[in-house]
Order: structure tokens, then C-alpha cells, then sequence
């Protein structure tokens, strides 16, 4: 292949000092990209890219640049939208900062890529696909958790017929976030913060809304009961601070075609299951239980019959019951595999249906699982449109 049929797109990417943003956008995601000679089109040209690093710390900008080679950096925001040479606007920053900075970058006419959720409000996140439309830029919102190997298998059950009827989802996000006391927290404090933008409801439900609507149909209702379990925590610097934004939260979900879906999300809860994400699915014909790698399923033919008896210890092997999923596939890393998605959408001009409108709808659902929760009763789903 010929250098000169490579063509290279330069990317903005604001936040590259925070976790996701180093870890799995630049690092496991662009960088990446680069090294392997950028992604094949089917005509047989390539693609590759070339970023630059944005944030508020120089420090921080020139130790991860210098580390990894990477000639541009800038703490100046507005001189790189202003440079044609950057085409793409990525944004991993903290959530409260990402509206502002995407309009920006809708008004400088960049492509859009960003982390969940998009805004704060569904109104925002509205706007922002609207300014988006108007201004006529591609926009792609991480939709991570679709590209889980576990969640892929999934995929491929649904796909082959493998459930039947699907009646109900079952899920259980969550693991123990120490208070900052007397071990460090392992999650940065403002996740504990409404007035910073935190609560998992904003941070998970946004994943819950594409997982479902992606795997088994739209959502068109939801109770959340919330809870700020611990409220006394310790941030960065060992200072304690009160825990504002909930911590665990317990939603219902009702699915378009009568499916039940009921996820648990929680920073306060000790693993103990195979993984820190798990699906139960049952459907009519079969079950499965996936995670973020493993999947594993019963058959209807292979279905025991317990009966409930209180006076006698039951025996049964259940975990014997079922059945691994075999891998049958390479699964890339998730952020990366959907990056280059994107990019191959947006050199190509093809709808990319992972757009600011699907991450309003995410926006949605947290803002009416909160809702939910403060008025104690099921809030619908309206279907969200740009017009
Ligand atoms: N898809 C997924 O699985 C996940 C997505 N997320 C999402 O990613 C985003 C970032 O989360 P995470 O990486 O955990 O957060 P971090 O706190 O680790 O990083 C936040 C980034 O935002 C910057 N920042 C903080 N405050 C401001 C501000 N006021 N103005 C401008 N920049 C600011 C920080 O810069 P500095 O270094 O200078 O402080 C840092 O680069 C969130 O929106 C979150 O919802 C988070 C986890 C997982
Ligand atoms: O968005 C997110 C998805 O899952 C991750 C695992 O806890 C979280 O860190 C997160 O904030």
C-alpha cells in the first residue's frame, strides 16, 4: 500500500489526562490505530489519524505527549477548532464540561466523538444533536458495553433464535468503591457529587439505554429507586466530603414487546458473581447468563425441575446446568473496535446510527430514572426526534 493512498485525519482529543480518556481513547483506541498503519476501506485505501492532546494541565499535556511521541498538544481549545487540520472533536472530559465544549466544536464544524453522557439534560443533549444536524457534522456517542465480548455472544444468541420469546432481563452492575478513608477510592470523587455532575444513575443508565434498546427493544418506561448509601467519603487528597449524587440505584425497565428488564447498579456492593457485569436473559425456548467475557446458556431440553421443598436440602447441581459459549470470534477492545467504525463512517459519508440523538435518548432514561426516584412512582419514555 502507498503512503499517498493513506489519508490522515487529525483528532482534538480533549480530556487525554483523565482515565478514559488516556486509557481507552488514546492509548487502547487512537494510538493504536496509528500503529497498526491506520484501518483498511473496502475500496482497499486507508485511513489513519493523528492527535492532538487538549486539556487544562500543561504539565500533564507534555509528560503524556513526550511519553508516547506525540507531537501536538495544546491547553488552548479554541486555536485547535480554529486549525482545519484537526476534522474530529473528541471529548472525554468530565461530564459537566462536555456541553459547553461540544457546542463549540459543532460551531467550528468538527465531527463529534464523545463519552456518555452526553449532556447534563435531555434538552441539552437535544440541542446538541440539533446544532450538530444543522451544521451538517457526522457525531458518534461510545456505545462501549455493545462491544463486550460477553454482550457480542449475547448478540449472536439473540441472532440464531437461540431465546424464543425473550420475557425478562435481569441485570447486576456493581462492585465495592472504597469510602477514600482508609484505602484510596478507586473511582475519582466527583462520580459522588451531583453538583459535579456524579450519581450512577447518570453514569450507567446512559449504558443501560443503548444495551437495551440495541439487544432487545426500546424503552418505554422506568422506575429507579436511588439511594446515597454512604454519604461520608474522602476524595483525592485524603479530604472528606459529603457523597451529594447516589451511589446505587434499583430500575425496572419496561421494553418495547412486554419485556422486563431489571438492572441493579452499585458502587456499594461486594462482588459475588463471575464478573462485575452480568445479564441473566429468559426467554421461552432458553436462558443465558452473560458478562463482560464469559456466556453461558440452558437450553429448554436441558431444564431441570426443582420443586420447592422446605424440609429437605436440595442437592441439585444448578451451575452444572449450563452450558460455556464458546469464544468463535477475536474480539477487539471495544473502544477501539467502535472507533474505527466511526472513522470508516465518517470517511465514507454512512449513517452511523451511534449518533448525539442516541446519546440524548441514553440522557433520557438517567433523567428519568432520577426523576423516577424523587417522585417515587414509573415515568414513560417519550420517543425522542430532532424535529
Ligand atoms: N464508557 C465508559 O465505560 C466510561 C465513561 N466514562 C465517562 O467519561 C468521562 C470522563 O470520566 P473519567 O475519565 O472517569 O474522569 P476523570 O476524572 O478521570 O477525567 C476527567 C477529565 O476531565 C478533565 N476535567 C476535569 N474537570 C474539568 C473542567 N472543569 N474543565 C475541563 N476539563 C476538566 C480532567 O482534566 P485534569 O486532568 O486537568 O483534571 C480529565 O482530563 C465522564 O463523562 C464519564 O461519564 C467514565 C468511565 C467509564
Ligand atoms: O461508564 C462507566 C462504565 O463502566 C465502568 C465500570 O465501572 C465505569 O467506570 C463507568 O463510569
Amino acid at each position: 500500500m502507498s503512503e499517498t493512498n493513506t489519508r490522515e485525519i487529525g483528532i482534538i482529543m480533549n480530556g487525554v489526562s483523565g482515565r478514559m480518556g488516556y486509557r481507552q481513547h488514546l492509548v487502547r483506541s487512537i494510538l493504536a490505530i496509528r500503529e497498526q498503519g491506520g484501518i483498511e476501506l473496502p475500496d482497499g485505501s486507508r485511513v489513519t489519524v493523528k492527535p492532538i492532546l487538549v486539556g487544562r494541565s500543561a504539565q500533564k499535556l507534555a509528560e503524556l505527549a513526550a511519553k508516547h511521541g506525540i507531537e501536538d498538544w495544546t491547553t488552548d481549545l479554541d486555536a485547535a477548532l480554529a486549525d482545519p487540520q484537526w476534522e474530529i472533536y473528541a471529548d472525554f472530559l468530565v461530564t459537566k464540561a462536555r456541553a459547553s465544549a461540544i457546542r463549540k466544536a459543532i460551531a467550528a464544524g468538527k465531527a463529534i466523538y464523545t463519552e456518555k453522557p452526553t449532556a447534563e439534560s435531555v434538552e441539552e443533549a437535544l440541542e446538541l444533536a440539533r446544532l450538530a444536524r444543522t451544521a451538517g457534522v457526522k457525531t458518534g456517542v461510545v456505545h462501549d458495553k455493545l462491544y463486550l465480548p460477553g454482550l457480542q455472544k449475547l448478540k449472536r444468541l439473540i441472532d440464531s433464535g437461540f431465546f424464543g420469546r425473550i420475557l425478562s432481563v435481569r441485570g447486576e452492575f456493581g462492585y465495592w468503591v472504597f469510602e477514600g478513608d482508609w484505602q484510596p477510592a478507586q473511582r475519582p470523587s466527583w462520580n459522588y457529587r451531583t453538583e459535579d455532575g456524579g450519581g450512577i444513575i447518570s453514569d450507567m443508565f446512559p449504558h443501560w439505554n443503548y444495551v437495551m434498546e440495541n439487544l432487545f427493544g426500546e424503552v418505554k418506561s422506568v422506575y429507579a429507586q436511588a439511594a446515597v448509601h454512604i454519604a461520608d467519603r474522602w476524595d483525592e487528597n485524603g479530604e472528606p466530603y459529603t457523597a451529594t449524587a447516589e451511589d446505587a440505584a434499583y430500575g425496572i425497565f419496561e421494553l418495547e414487546g412486554g419485556i422486563v428488564a431489571e438492572i441493579n447498579s452499585s458502587w456499594t456492593v461486594r462482588v459475588n458473581r463471575d464478573e462485575l457485569v452480568e445479564f441473566q436473559v429468559d426467554g421461552t425456548h432458553g436462558s443465558a447468563v452473560v458478562g463482560l467475557f464469559g456466556a453461558k446458556i440452558q437450553h429448554r431440553n436441558a431444564t431441570p425441575k426443582p420443586v420447592w421443598n422446605p424440609d429437605l436440602a436440595d442437592a441439585h447441581d444448578y451451575d452444572a446446568d449450563w452450558a460455556e459459549v464458546p469464544v468463535n470470534d477475536v474480539f477487539l477492545n471495544g473502544f477501539r473496535q467502535q472507533w474505527e467504525e466511526y472513522l470508516a463512517s465518517y470517511v465514507l459519508g454512512t449513517d452511523y446510527a451511534f449518533d448525539l440523538l442516541a446519546g440524548a435518548r441514553g440522557v433520557q432514561l438517567a433523567e428519568a430514572g432520577l426523576q423516577s426516584s424523587a417522585e417515587g412512582r414509573k415515568v414513560a419514555l417519550p420517543a425522542l426526534s430532532l424535529d
